[in-house]
Order: structure tokens, then sequence, then C-alpha cells
């Protein structure tokens, strides 16, 4: 039994919560698999550099409107994923040797292997070489992240989630993806701008569903355009055959593929951990409970990340990371986190992004509101690009003008809601954000200026 004044269990978001100022203390971090966690080896980074690449793969199919003729001559697989995981692989090699080996960490001990609690604040670890290691801590975190689920009906048959499928060795001929979220959305835009015919099955009958109602209906109009997408028709099952895979569909009906992509959903990982054995408690989605300050339901334990958080999203772990760093160092004076204004972007085309309650949980919540809507279409630069689909919506309380909300979807989207996001964190008003500051002409921010304006507020325009 070796006792530790912290343990972090998860080298994704919970890695970055060691610096200097825990020179001090003893700490033992524990990782069961690819070190640098979800986000560094197989979510954020890699799926946005294939996004980037997508993004130019996919621009000779806009140019001809423009006047501009545009080949698409190839695209090198194999020398894009190399590209892209040569660069992603030798800094997950690189944490893991730093945490290890370099003198910073004299203080670090790195277990690689499955930890789960034995007690209050006692873990016990499965090591990767068959043996196990027992520790105590006065203090642990648990930062276990999430996992990709894939129901029972498609577990025994040959498919990928989105932990395998940027390492292909080849790229197929055709894709069925089963989900309609984010990670159908953006894989949906990166394989077919590569050349791949791409199907996707859903069961809710639109994309992106828990957007605000205006943005996934205008992104699934778009999606049926672009890809064969069947949203109210789901897998039931689906088997090798000779040359693909057989997929059977509620519909009765069945389809051939070449590759299989679940992308259902994430579960906590929470379910690996024992958490009872801790005093740990989880919510009926099995994710970490926890309070303002990151505090689960047991002493000296935190969580962090998408094993406690329903957002699952690296700015959100991030956040919630440095919450618990803080409150490690500084237990008699500890801060919260703050999830007033979380926002997200689906990385796919169009872009969509969002902070804030939709009009749906405007209207359910029963809160007083107003929207401004405006299409890229009605601004100069939404000229320039001939855009015809984008547009931004913004929701205020009209009695103040203080934002609720806003979506985009369109060119840049994810770029575009920062300045709203900084509205909504900071309490700027709709009418001073608009007229307050000068928005550069012809620029695409304007979008977001008439959007504010056009919101029909109480106050009155001066
Ligand atoms: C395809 C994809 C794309 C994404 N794109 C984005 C994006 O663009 N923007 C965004 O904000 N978010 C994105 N996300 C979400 C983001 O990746 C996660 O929210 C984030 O990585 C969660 O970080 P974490 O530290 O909570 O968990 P993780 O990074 O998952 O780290 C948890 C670590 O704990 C380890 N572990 C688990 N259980 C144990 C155990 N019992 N013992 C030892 N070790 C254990 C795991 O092996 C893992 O390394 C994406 C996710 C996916 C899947
Ligand atoms: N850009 C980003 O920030 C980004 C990108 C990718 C992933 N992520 C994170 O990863 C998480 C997981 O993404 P995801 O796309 O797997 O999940 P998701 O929750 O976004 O979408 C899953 C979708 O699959 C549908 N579904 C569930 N079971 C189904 C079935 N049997 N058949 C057909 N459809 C079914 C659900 O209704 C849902 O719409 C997200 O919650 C997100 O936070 C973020």
């Amino acid at each position: 039994m070796t006792h530790f004044d912290l343990v972090i269990i998860g080298t994704g978001s919970g890695n970055s919560i060691l610096d200097k100022r825990f020179a001090g203390w003893r700490v033992a971090i524990v990782e069961k698999g690819t070190f640098g966690g979800v986000c560094l080896n197989v979510g954020c980074i890699p799926t946005k550099m294939f996004v980037h690449t997508a993004d130019l793969a996919s621009t000779p199919a806009s140019a001809g409107k423009l006047g501009v003729d545009l080949e698409l001559r190839d695209v090198r697989w194999a020398e894009v994923r190399d590209r892209i995981f040569g660069r992603i692989d030798p800094i997950a090699r690189g944490g893991r040797e730093y945490r290890r080996t370099h003198r910073d960490n004299e203080n670090v001990t790195v277990f690689e292997g499955t930890a789960r609690f034995t007690g209050p604040r006692a873990l016990r670890v499965d090591l990767a070489d068959g043996s196990t290691a027992d520790l105590t801590a006065d203090r642990v975190v648990i930062a276990a992240g999430s996992r990709a689920v894939v129901p029972d009906e498609l577990a025994d048959a040959p498919h990928h989630t989105s932990d395998t499928v940027m390492r292909l060795d080849e790229l197929p001929r055709r894709m069925t993806i089963v989900g309609t979220g984010f990670v159908a959305a953006e894989f949906a835009h990166v394989f077919s701008s590569f050349g791949v015919d791409v199907t996707i099955l859903g069961r809710s009958g639109a994309m992106l569903r828990h957007e605000d109602a205006d943005i996934s209906a205008r992104f699934t109009e778009l999606a049926r355009e672009r890809w064969d997408l069947r949203a109210s028709t789901t897998a039931t099952g689906a088997r090798a055959v000779d040359g693909g895979i057989r997929v059977d569909l509620t519909d009765g009906t069945s389809l051939e593929t070449d590759l299989l992509l679940v992308a259902v959903g994430r579960v906590p990982n929470s379910d690996l951990l024992d958490l009872p054995a801790a005093g740990v408690e989880v919510d009926p989605t099995g994710h970490v409970v926890v309070d303002d300050t990151q505090a689960t339901t047991a002493r000296g334990v935190w969580a962090l990340g998408d094993v406690s958080s329903h957002y699952e999203l690296k700015h959100v772990a991030n956040h919630e990371a440095r919450v618990v760093q803080h409150n490690l160092l500084h237990p008699d004076e500890p801060v919260t986190a703050d999830h007033r204004f979380v926002p997200h972007a689906v990385f796919s085309s169009p872009q969509v992004a969002s902070v804030g309650l939709t009009e749906e949980q405007a209207r359910a919540a029963g809160v007083r509101y107003v929207t401004g809507t405006r299409d890229y279409a009605g601004i100069a630069y939404g000229w320039a690009m001939e855009d015809t689909t984008g547009f931004a919506k913004v929701l205020a309380d009209p009695a103040t003008g203080l934002l609720l909300g806003a979506h985009i979807i369109g060119p840049q989207a994810a770029t575009l809601i920062q300045p709203l996001i900084q509205a909504m964190s900071f309490g700027l008003d709709a009418r001073s954000m608009a007229r307050g500051q000068y928005w550069i002409h012809p620029s695409v921010p304007e979008l977001i200026e008439n959007a504010l304006l056009a919101l029909p507020l109480d106050l009155p325009l001066d």
C-alpha cells in the first residue's frame, strides 16, 4: 500500500492539474489507455485536423457558382492520416515520458492500468503487466472521461467508432453512419468531402436535434442534399456479407455498405471505478455527482470533465480542471465552476455554433424573450460568399436587451459566436453591443451586428 497526497485518475484534462505548485506533493497519476485522453488522441484535435482538410477538399463543389471551376484530383488518405497522427502521437508519447521521467515530475508516479476504488480514497490499479498496485491518498481527482456507446444490436457487427475510424488503412467506397449528432455531422462532412458515399441513419427525424429547432431544421435540409439521410430509420443489426456489410433497418429493408460507423453518444467511465466503495454517488446517467466546487459526495474526492459533466466538451473539462486545481491548492478559499454560458460548435459543413437558451428552452422555461435573425445573404460579405443558407439567430430579454442565447449556422460559425459568448458572460446588452463599437465593413461579423439590431426590444432605438 503506497500513500499519496493526491491521486489523479485519467490523463486527459486531469493531467493539466499538475504544475510547479504541486512540487512538494506526492502525486500518482493513473491511465488505462493512451496518455492525453480523448481530445488529443481520438477527439477534438484529430477531428478538426481532418475537418480542415475536408473543407479544402470540398471547395471545388461550391466554387462553380462563383464562376471558378476547380477540380479535386486526389485525396491521399494515407498521407493525410499519417500527417495528422504523425503530429499527435508524438505529443501523447512526449506527455507520457515527461510525467514518467522528467525531473519536473520527480514527485509524480505514473501507474499504467485501470484504477478502481476499494474504499474511501483507497484504490487498486490493475496494471498493464498483470500485477496490481494498492494506493491510498488524502485527495483523489476522478478525471476518467467517457467512451463511445455501441448499442447491443450492433455490438457483434463489424463496426467502427470515432476511436478507430480516423486510422483506417484506406477510404471505403461507402460508409453508413448510425447517429445524427456531433460525431455523425462532423465525420459525414469529412468522409464525403474525401469522396466516400455517406448514408446516415437516425431515429429522431432530424440531425442535430438538440440545437435550436430552426438550426436543426436548416442543417437537416442541407444534409439531405449532400448525404443519403434517413433520419427516422435506424439499424436493427448488421453482419458481414460478400463484399461488404449488410445493415438491417427498422423499416424492414436493408442496405449494403463498406463501413459502419456507430456514433450514438457516449457514456461516462464511472462504471469502471467501483464508486460505491468510495461513497461517490452517480446520477441516473452514470455521471459522477459534483457540487459547484467540483467536489463529489465523498470527502477529499473531486471530479471533472466527461465523467461528471453532461456537456461532454473539452473547454468545459478544461475549466473544471482549473477549478479543481485551485480548490486542491486553496481548500479554504474554494472557487466555483461557471456553467452559465457554455458554448459548443459542430465543425461540419455548414458549421453550427450555439450558446445559451434555444427558443424552445426559453419558451419551456417561461422566460420573456424576443428573437432577431439575420441571413448571411443579407450582409455584404455574405454576398461575396454567395451564401444562401446560413443565418444567425439571437434571443434577448426585451426589457433589458440582455442576451439569452445565440445560434449560428454558416461559414465560420464557431468563430463568429465568440463575441456573443463574451457579451453574455460579461453582461453586455444587445443594444450596447451593436451600437457601442465599430464593426469592420464589410466583414462577416456584421451578421452579428445585424442580428442584434433585428431584436424587437422594448428599449427605444436612439
Ligand atoms: C470524435 C470526438 C470529437 C470531439 N470534438 C470536440 C470538439 O471539437 N470540441 C470539444 O469541446 N469537445 C470535443 N469532444 C469532446 C472532448 O473530447 C471531451 O469532452 C474531452 O476529451 C473530455 O476530457 P476528459 O478529461 O473529461 O476525459 P478524457 O480525455 O476521456 O480522459 C479520461 C482518461 O481517463 C482514462 N481512464 C478512464 N477510466 C480509467 C480508470 N478506471 N483508470 C485509469 N484511467 C482511466 C481514459 O483512458 C482517458 O485517457 C470530442 C469528442 C469526440 C469523441
Ligand atoms: N465539436 C464538438 O464539440 C464535438 C464533436 C464530436 C463529439 N463531441 C462530443 O461527443 C459527444 C458524443 O457525440 P455523438 O455524436 O456520439 O453523440 P450525440 O449525443 O451528439 O448524438 C448521438 C445521436 O445519436 C442518436 N441515436 C442514439 N441511439 C441511436 C440509434 N440506435 N440509432 C440511431 N440514432 C441513435 C441520438 O438520438 C443522438 O441524436 C457529444 O455529446 C459531444 O459533446 C463534441
